[in-house]
């Protein structure tokens, strides 16, 4: 089928998000509670609720890809990757509706909520600091943090972790750090370095925080967020303010030795785009500079942590696809210490085999930025083609032709720049806790009574739960994960 997808082809579904954030905020105020129920709380999660729906619209609609007309413009929806591919290849005439993504200006302009020329300078400022040296940065911390990390569940929490997401998060910020910022951030508050002068919370802490009460950043002006008396403003205005002045701090460091980092030949995020604020013939202003820098920040860590919060889950309820990963692992790395994997050689090889399937089957089914939203500049003509099919083994089919056109980090002008950073992290991530670990479903005692001692049952039913609680509990902040406990065990391999 050949489709015209006309001008006045808009973003519908972008304003119907903004007039429920804005119905939300204000109906949301209530003078008794400590705090508004944030937008976060509510519209985003329902719009989230697409990835619930799934595949049903395009059934009922009995096509994969259809355009909805509303009175405010029309929409094309698909399913097909073909054709969002496609799509996607038409930038700049097919772009993302950016007036959605100034909800992201945290400072100023940034990568995602600007166009044209303006984009340009801003995507070649980021895309400057993802060298191959910020990869062999991400290879080697993500391996020191996965493995300091699953040492810490097993010490601090007797090997049960009652909620993946949380963690995995955390460890997908750690190596962001060390990647931008060059900074060690530690699992244990115990052994962590003392805060630097001026700060009264790391930043690693103040920046979780601040993207979880986003949405009352956005929706209470700055000058009233310190003053209000509502701890949620206060904490949201406190953190806010610690992580700009260590992003301030940051700049001034690279500014502080602008030649010899100018002179560098693999610079880091923060290097180049902190020197598209001051070199070239349009440098970026201030609030771009600090903007990109928190927006890289916010997109590398919420997506990579997602991903693998669902990736460690997944395999404690698919055993089966973790030790065929298992004996890949053993297969490839053989007895060799974790300092002797390597870039060049391992982690080709893992992200071809099976490995490497489990990342793209998780990214595929649970993809971190679930929908995509794009808007027609000019007319342009797509061309359908068919449906894809679930089948968790195609990733190793060569032959594949869907595969090819997969778009889990988006594709053309604005295909996600952080792409080889995250499948590094991924793979090393991967690599690391479960060459030396297993995952494990925690099978309640009172589970088995139930069953009437039969383990094997008792098990059965806790991972039939736990894929339940996969789909009727799936939440969406940024980014969709699970944020309930589905209890599971860290075990140290024989
Ligand atoms: C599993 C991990 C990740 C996934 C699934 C993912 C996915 C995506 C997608 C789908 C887009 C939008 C592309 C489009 O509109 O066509 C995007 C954009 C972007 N991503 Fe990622 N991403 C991931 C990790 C990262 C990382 C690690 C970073 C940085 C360290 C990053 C930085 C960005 C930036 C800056 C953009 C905006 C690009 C632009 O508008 O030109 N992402 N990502």
């Amino acid at each position: 089928m050949a489709a015209q997808l006309p001008d006045c082809f808009d973003n519908w579904l972008s304003s119907f998000l903004l007039s429920h954030l804005v119905d939300d905020v204000v109906s949301g105020i209530d003078a008794d509670s400590e705090a508004p129920t944030t937008i976060m709380d509510q519209p985003m999660v329902t719009v989230w609720k697409i990835w619930k729906m799934g595949y049903e619209p395009f059934q009922e609609a009995g096509t994969d890809t259809f355009i909805l007309s509303t009175p405010s413009g029309n929409m094309l929806w698909s399913s097909d990757n073909a054709i969002i591919r496609d799509l996607f290849t038409h930038h700049p005439n097919v772009d993302a509706p950016v007036e959605f993504w100034k909800f992201w200006n945290v400072y100023g302009p940034t990568i995602a909520s600007v166009q044209g020329n303006e984009w340009k300078a801003h995507r070649r400022a980021v895309t400057a600091g993802f060298g191959p040296n910020m990869n062999q940065t991400v290879w080697k911390e993500t391996q020191h943090q996965t493995e300091t990390l699953a040492k810490h569940w097993i010490e601090k929490y007797q090997a049960i972790i009652p909620v993946i997401r949380y963690w995995t998060s955390r460890l997908a910020l750690n190596i962001i750090c060390s990647g931008f910022f060059g900074m060690k951030v530690k699992w244990d508050s115990d052994d962590a370095a003392p805060l630097p002068a001026g700060h009264n919370i790391p930043l690693d802490e103040a920046l979780p925080k601040f993207i979880e009460n986003l949405a009352v950043y956005f929706t209470v002006p700055t000058a009233l967020l310190g003053k209000l008396p509502v701890k949620k403003f206060q904490d949201t205005y406190q953190n806010f303010t610690e992580i700009t002045s260590y992003l301030d701090e940051f700049r001034a460091q690279v500014l502080d030795n602008v030649e010899a980092v100018t002179a560098k030949k693999n610079k880091n995020i923060l290097e180049s785009v902190v020197l598209a604020g001051v070199n070239g013939k349009d440098p970026l202003p201030k609030e771009s500079v600090l903007g990109n820098i928190f927006f890289s920040l916010l997109a590398g860590h919420e997506t990579n942590g997602g991903t693998l919060g669902f990736i460690y889950l997944l395999m404690a309820i698919y055993p089966e696809y973790q030790q065929r990963m298992q004996k890949e692992l053993d297969n490839q790395l053989g007895t060799r210490p974790a300092s002797e994997w390597t870039l060049e050689n391992d982690y080709p090889v893992l992200k071809r085999g099976f490995l490497g399937a489990i990342q793209k089957e998780v990214l595929y089914v649970f993809n971190p930025a679930s929908f995509i939203m794009r808007k027609a500049l000019n007319p342009v003509t797509l061309v359908d083609s068919h449906a894809l099919y679930i089948d968790p083994e195609r990733w190793l089919d060569e032959n594949d032709q869907d595969l090819a056109t997969a778009t889990s980090f988006g594709a053309g002008g604005r295909v996600c720049p952080g792409k080889e950073f995250a499948n590094v992290e991924l793979t090393a991530s991967m690599t690391t806790l479960f060459k030396s670990y297993s995952m494990e479903l925690v099978v309640e005692k009172n589970t088995v009574d139930e069953c009437g001692g039969d383990e094997k049952l008792a098990w059965k039913q806790t991972r039939d739960k736990a894929i339940k609680m996969i789909y009727d509990d799936l939440e969406a902040n940024i980014t969709i994960g699970i944020h309930k406990d589905i209890r599971t065990r860290i075990v140290k391999r024989a």
